[in-house]
């Protein structure tokens, strides 16, 4: 006989770690930012800051990777109240993807209503340079085309539907916020707007599965971000994601190019100032939308 294996967290146990924050917190945020690899930087907007260690949080899992801090920043940007990951889940770290994707679930029970994810990522197109910024039109799921989705397992009517929508993953509203945000920062220049494509990783692609993936519609490829969505807009949240694009992706074989994590790190910090410039002027511009499920 095999071990029953754990499916995903009871609700019970999601309400004990948001309980454990509230308890521990004043702040109520509206707004939950999650930084991607070597973008950390972000959550150091935040004002009047209460941070939370991932150890000291029941139940919350740990970051293992270079550039992921491990911290949980609540505070205000611009007047607004916020959480910010420092450092999020990756399935690559061995996680199962019900983890990576837990503290998504924590933010609703805390009243979050937006959530801003940020990643790292690859560029496939061949107009995309590095330092450009990608906000992310749609997805490609491809360890859920292998049945590793986040909802998988007995489906709790009270985070949100069995079938949840995808077609409208990230908010077209947000998205258009953001270019005017960027138009007014001068950012034109390098903003693009795309499809992000999931793998699993943690090795980097191969120059034909880069091929393929630029065939299948992918703009940009990583290893994260669209597992949160896919819980984020089961719940209710809006969606706002970008992608900083690091490095190009390989393409050729006559190519000497090799992908890093160094190199992705090095671009993050490169591009830092004008992310958060830019994240800040979206968040001043965000409406409550008084946790109507969108
Ligand atoms: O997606 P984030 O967390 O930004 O990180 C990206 O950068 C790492 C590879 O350098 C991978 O984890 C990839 O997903
Ligand atoms: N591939 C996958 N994930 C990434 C990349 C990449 O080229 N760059 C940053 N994260």
């Amino acid at each position: 006989m095999f071990p029953e294996q754990k499916l995903g967290y009871t609700y019970e146990e999601y309400k004990v770690t948001a309980d454990w924050l509230l308890a521990n917190t004043e702040h109520r945020p509206l707004i939950a930012i999650i930084c991607g690899s070597g973008l950390g930087g972000l959550a150091e907007i935040l004002k009047d800051q209460k941070v939370f260690s991932y150890s000291d949080i029941p139940n919350f899992p740990q970051s293992t990777v270079h550039g992921h801090a491990g911290r949980l920043v609540f505070g205000t940007l611009k007047g607004k109240s916020c959480v910010c990951m420092q450092g999020r889940f990756h399935l690559y770290e061995g996680y199962p993807i019900w983890k990576v994707t837990f503290p998504i679930r924590i933010f609703r029970l805390l009243g979050v209503e937006t959530a801003i994810v940020t990643n790292a990522a690859g560029g496939l197109n061949e107009d995309y340079k590095v330092g450009d910024i990608m906000l992310i039109k749609d997805h490609l799921n491809m360890p859920g085309f292998a049945g590793n989705n986040p909802l998988v397992g007995p489906n709790d009517e009270r985070f949100g539907l069995r079938f949840p929508c995808m077609s409208d993953a990230y908010d077209r509203d947000l998205r258009k916020l953001a270019k005017t945000v960027a138009r007014d920062l001068g950012y034109s220049d390098f903003l693009k707007e795309g499809v992000y494509c999931v793998l699993g990783g943690p090795s980097f692609e191969t120059i034909a599965e880069c091929n393929m993936l630029k065939r299948l519609g992918a703009d940009a490829v990583g290893m994260s971000t669209v597992h949160e969505v896919i819980v984020a807009r089961h719940c209710g949240m809006r969606v706002f994601g970008l992608s900083l694009i690091t490095n190009k992706a390989v393409m050729d074989y006559n190519s000497e190019s090799k992908a890093n994590h160094e190199e992705v790190l090095q671009t993050g910090r490169e591009r830092a100032s004008q992310l958060e410039e830019m994240i800040s002027r979206l968040v001043e511009g965000i409406e409550p939308n008084n946790n109507n499920v969108c």
